[in-house]
């Protein structure tokens, strides 16, 4: 669980964004949306621990935290060699019958894939590394429609046992879940909505 109480982020005098009170449970989706520049990268790296700089309280009780930012880091290798950094043998194992699936190649040097083809070997190195809370930064953006499509089906399954919250405005298909917008430099829960 995080729980977030009267919370306030400035960068020098300026308030980018308040929040009141939120609660991030131990399972489910939570979509945090909003216009560019709002403050959700900043928000999502507060609740992750990472950007500590803020008044009010965020309590994260969960143990084990994975995060995937916008520009995740790879090593130099192959596909296969970024993944078998990160993953036990049998997560290694889904990871790739997914790629397969989608033809993306697995002895090919991390840098000549597309954008999207590493958007998905970034996403799933992360969503396979067991944790109880996984934070998503725009996972999505490169994605296909058929891929995102599945993606979002992963997501959704695997919110029954653990926590994910998810950072997006590309949602040609649907991800379902508690949506978080931010409004005029507020954070407001909206329940459990499609879209
Ligand atoms: N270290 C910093 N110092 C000053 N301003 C910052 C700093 N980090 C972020 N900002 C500003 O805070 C605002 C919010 O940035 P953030 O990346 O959180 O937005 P975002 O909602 O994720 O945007 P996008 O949808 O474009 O990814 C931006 O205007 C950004 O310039």
């Amino acid at each position: 669980m995080i729980e977030v109480k009267d919370v306030k982020k400035s960068f020098g005098q300026k308030i980018l964004f308040e929040c009141k009170s939120l609660i991030f449970g131990k399972k489910g989706i939570y979509i945090i949306k909003g216009p560019n520049g709002c403050g959700k990268t900043t928000f999502l790296k507060m609740l992750f621990g990472k950007d500590k700089e803020y008044s009010g309280r965020i309590h994260n009780l969960f143990k084990k935290n994975i995060m995937l930012p916008q520009q995740p880091y790879f090593f130099r290798g192959s596909v296969e060699y970024n993944l078998a950094l990160a993953l036990s043998h049998e997560r290694l194992k889904s990871a790739q019958e997914v790629l397969k699936m989608f033809g993306v190649p697995l002895k090919t040097n991390i840098n000549q894939l597309s954008a999207g083809q590493r958007q998905l070997v970034s996403f799933l190195r992360a969503f396979y590394i067991p944790s109880d809370v996984l934070f998503l930064d725009e996972p999505d953006s490169f994605l296909d429609k058929d891929v995102k499509e599945f993606v979002y089906r992963l997501i959704e399954d695997e919110a029954q046992k653990r926590c994910i919250i998810v950072v997006t405005h590309h949602q040609s298909a649907t991800l379902r879940g508690n949506m978080i917008y931010f409004e005029n430099g507020q954070i407001i829960i909206e329940g459990d909505v499609a879209r």
